[in-house]
C-alpha cells in the first residue's frame, strides 16, 4: 500500500494542509506542537474510525472548524489507485470510498491498512484487555475474511442478551443466547488461528526488540473457560448471575491476548521501556502478518520515534524496515539518533504554521 496524498482541514492546528508522502522512509520533523503527530492521527482516523489520542469529539477537530475533513488518496496492493474521505463533527460523519457514499467507517478501515506506534502504544501490553482485543480484532478484519459477519452477528445477540437480562428475561433469552454461542463459537475459532499466526512472526521480531525477554508464548484467553465447557453450556451457567447483574459477564467480548516471556516477568513486571518495546513488536508482528496474507504491507507510522526508543532500538527497526519495501513515517523534532545515515535514504518533509513542506532537498 502506498499514500500518495493526503489532504487535512479543520483537524488540530491544521487548518488546511496537505502532504504527499513518498515511497519507503518519511521522516516529518518540526517543533513541539507544530503538528506533527496530527497528520500521522489524520490516516489513524480514516483506517480505524479512530484516533489514537481519544474521541474526535474531545479536541481533534480545530477550535472555532464546524468539522475536520481528510481526504487520502492511495495505491493498493495490486497499483490500482484508491480514494476516501471523511468528515466528522464530533456527533455525525459522512465518508466516501472511490467516489462512493460509505454506509458504515468498516469500509474505509478495510481498504486502508494502517499499523501506527505512538507514545501511548505501551497500553497495548500493559493496558486493559479491551486495548488488547481491538488489536486482535483489527488484524483479524485485515486477514481473516468470515470474521467480520460473525462478529457483527455477536454483537447484535450480545446487546439483545443484555436487554432481556435488564428486563429481568424473556422467551426469547434462550434462542439470543443459542446464537451469540455460535457466532461466539466461531470468533472464538477464528482468533485462535489468527493467534497462531502471529506467533512466528513475533517470535522473529521480539528478539530485535526485546531480546531479553527471551522466547514469547503467544495465546488467547477466549473469554469464557473454554477448555472445560462450551459457550452455550457457560451461559447456561451463568444465566442466574447475569440476570442478578443486568449483563453478560462471558465470552468473547471478555477475551484477552495473553503472553508468556521465556526470560522476564508477565506484563505487569515489565518497565515502561520493555512494555514499549514489546508493543511494538506485537504491532511489527501483525504488520507482517499482513503482509504475508495480502502482498503488501501496511503504511507504518512511527511517532516520535527518537523519544520513544533508544539508539540502538532504534537502529534495529529502521533497518528491519528498510529490508521490507514499506512506507513509512518517522517523526520527530530532528532526526532520531539511531537513523543510520549513510544506509537510509528518506523523504524530508517540516511541519511548521499548519503547514507541512516537502519532500525537501536533501533527501538521500
Ligand atoms: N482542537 C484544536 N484546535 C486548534 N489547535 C489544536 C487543537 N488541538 C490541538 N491543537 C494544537 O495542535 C498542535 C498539536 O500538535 P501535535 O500534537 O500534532 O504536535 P507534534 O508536532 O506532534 O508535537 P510534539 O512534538 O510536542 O509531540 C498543538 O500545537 C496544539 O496546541
Amino acid at each position: 500500500m502506498l499514500i500518495r496524498q493526503l489532504r487535512v482541514e479543520g483537524l488540530r492546528r491544521f487548518d488546511d494542509a496537505r502532504f504527499a508522502p513518498q515511497p519507503g522512509f518519511n521522516l516529518i520533523t518540526g517543533d513541539n506542537g507544530s503538528g506533527k503527530t496530527s497528520l500521522l492521527e489524520a490516516l489513524h482516523l480514516l483506517a480505524h474510525a479512530r484516533s489514537f489520542r481519544g474521541r474526535v469529539r474531545d479536541g481533534l477537530i480545530r477550535q472555532g472548524a464546524p468539522a475536520l475533513q481528510v481526504y487520502v488518496e492511495w495505491e493498493d496492493a495490486q497499483g490500482a489507485p484508491r480514494r476516501a474521505g471523511l468528515r466528522h463533527t464530533g456527533n455525525a460523519w459522512q465518508a466516501r470510498l472511490d467516489g462512493q457514499d460509505v454506509a458504515q467507517l468498516g469500509a474505509l478501515c478495510e481498504a486502508l491498512a494502517v499499523v501506527t506506534f505512538e507514545p501511548g502504544s505501551h497500553a497495548l501490553v500493559d493496558g486493559s484487555s479491551e486495548v488488547r482485543r481491538r488489536y486482535l480484532d483489527w488484524g483479524m478484519f485485515h486477514v481473516e475474511h468470515g470474521f467480520l459477519p460473525q462478529w457483527r452477528r455477536y454483537a447484535r445477540a450480545l446487546k439483545q442478551r443484555n436487554s432481556l437480562l435488564r428486563q429481568g428475561g424473556g422467551a426469547s433469552l434462550e434462542a439470543w443466547e443459542h446464537e451469540l454461542a455460535q457466532a461466539g463459537e466461531a470468533i472464538t475459532g477464528l482468533r485462535q488461528a489468527y493467534v497462531a499466526g502471529l506467533q512466528p512472526h513475533l517470535a522473529r521480531m521480539l528478539p530485535l526488540l526485546l531480546p531479553a525477554a527471551g522466547s514469547i508464548e503467544l495465546g488467547l484467553q477466549p473469554g469464557w473457560k473454554r477448555q472445560e465447557l462450551g459457550l452455550a453450556d457457560a451461559l447456561l451457567l451463568s444465566r442466574e448471575r447475569d440476570l442478578a447483574l443486568g449483563h453478560t459477564t462471558l465470552g468473547p467480548h471478555r477475551a484477552d491476548l495473553r503472553f508468556v516471556l521465556q526470560s522476564l516477568p508477565g506484563r505487569d513486571g515489565l518497565s515502561r521501556g520493555q512494555a514499549k518495546q514489546l508493543a511494538l513488536a506485537l504491532l511489527l508482528a501483525q504488520a507482517a502478518h499482513l503482509a504475508e496474507s495480502r502482498g503488501a504491507w501496511p503504511l507504518l507510522q512511527l511517532d516520535d520515534l527518537g523519544s520513544e526508543l533508544d539508539r540502538q532500538h532504534q537502529r534495529r527497526v529502521l533497518a528491519l524496515l528498510a529490508d521490507t519495501g514499506a512506507q513509512v513515517l518517522v517523526t520527530g523534532t530532528e532526526r532520531p539518533a539511531g537513523w543510520p545515515l549513510a544506509d537510509l535514504p528518506a523523504a524530508l518533509f517540516h511541519v511548521e504554521h499548519g503547514t507541512v513542506s516537502g519532500p525537501l532537498p536533501g533527501a538521500a
